[in-house]
């Protein structure tokens, strides 16, 4: 797969359900802990297959960076490694997939709880066509973002476990739940970055199929 403009075959719109027409998105939850390399693989597979990236986090935070309402209680989730109140989350969400003229969206770091997860289904009303999920030890997701040096206020030894407790007691859930419904293709993200996007390439290709 080669060009950007080279779609897999299941990527085509279809009709899901009855409530879905045939212009519908197509949706790709990305998740793994915090560190996983969520971000690092969205801007490949945007540049490999044509997706748009949702960053839910990026999101989140351009709502802070805007002065928006409810950025300061955005950000004193963030800083406590907390999720943030679904229905804000599905709104920002909802309102970058309406605004953009691509419609196949991989959306990195949602859901995060079952909260969004219902959520998500309510308001927008759109199946994932699978989620991709990065699997890697808990030692080297720290070490990864105590490496990253992007300023982050959640980046540090206070909320990192947070995150982490976070991660293990309320995102598992949705991929387990995600994994009963046969949606879940996992990767190992304890390699190198190109050895992980081989492996997700593998994924994008073997699901034309
Ligand atoms: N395969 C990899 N090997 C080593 N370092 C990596 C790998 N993938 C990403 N990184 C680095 O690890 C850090 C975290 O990566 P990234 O921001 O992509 O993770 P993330 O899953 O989006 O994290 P978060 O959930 O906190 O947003 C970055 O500094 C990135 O450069
Ligand atoms: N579904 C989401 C995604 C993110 N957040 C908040 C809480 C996270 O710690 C923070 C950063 O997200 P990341 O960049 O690590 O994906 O944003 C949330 O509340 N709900
Ligand atoms: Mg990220």
């Amino acid at each position: 797969m080669s060009a950007s403009t080279d779609y897999p075959s299941f990527l085509t719109p279809k009709v899901a359900n009855e409530n879905q027409s045939h212009d519908a998105a197509i949706v790709v939850f990305v998740l793994g802990g915090p560190g996983s390399g969520k971000g690092t693989q969205c801007q490949k597979i945007v540049e490999h297959f044509g997706f748009t990236h949702l960053g839910a986090g990026d999101l989140l935070q351009a709502e802070i960076d805007s002065g928006s309402e409810n950025g300061a209680m955005i950000e004193n989730f963030k800083k406590e490694g907390k999720i943030v109140p679904s229905e804000i989350t599905v709104r920002l969400l909802q309102q970058a997939m309406q605004q953009s003229e691509n419609k196949k969206f991989i959306i990195d770091g949602f859901p995060r709880n079952e909260e969004n997860r219902a959520a998500f289904e309510n308001i927008v009303g759109i199946e994932p066509e699978f989620v991709l999920f990065f699997e890697c030890p808990e030692e080297v997701l720290t070490k990864r973002i105590l490496n990253r040096n992007q300023g982050r206020v959640d980046d540090n030894v206070h909320t990192i476990p947070k995150r982490l407790k976070v991660y293990f007691e309320q995102t598992l859930p949705v991929i387990d739940h995600y994994s009963s419904k046969g949606k879940v293709q996992k990767v190992d993200a304890h390699r190198s970055v190109d050895e992980v996007f081989e492996g997700v390439k593998s994924i994008f290709c073997r699901l034309t199929k």
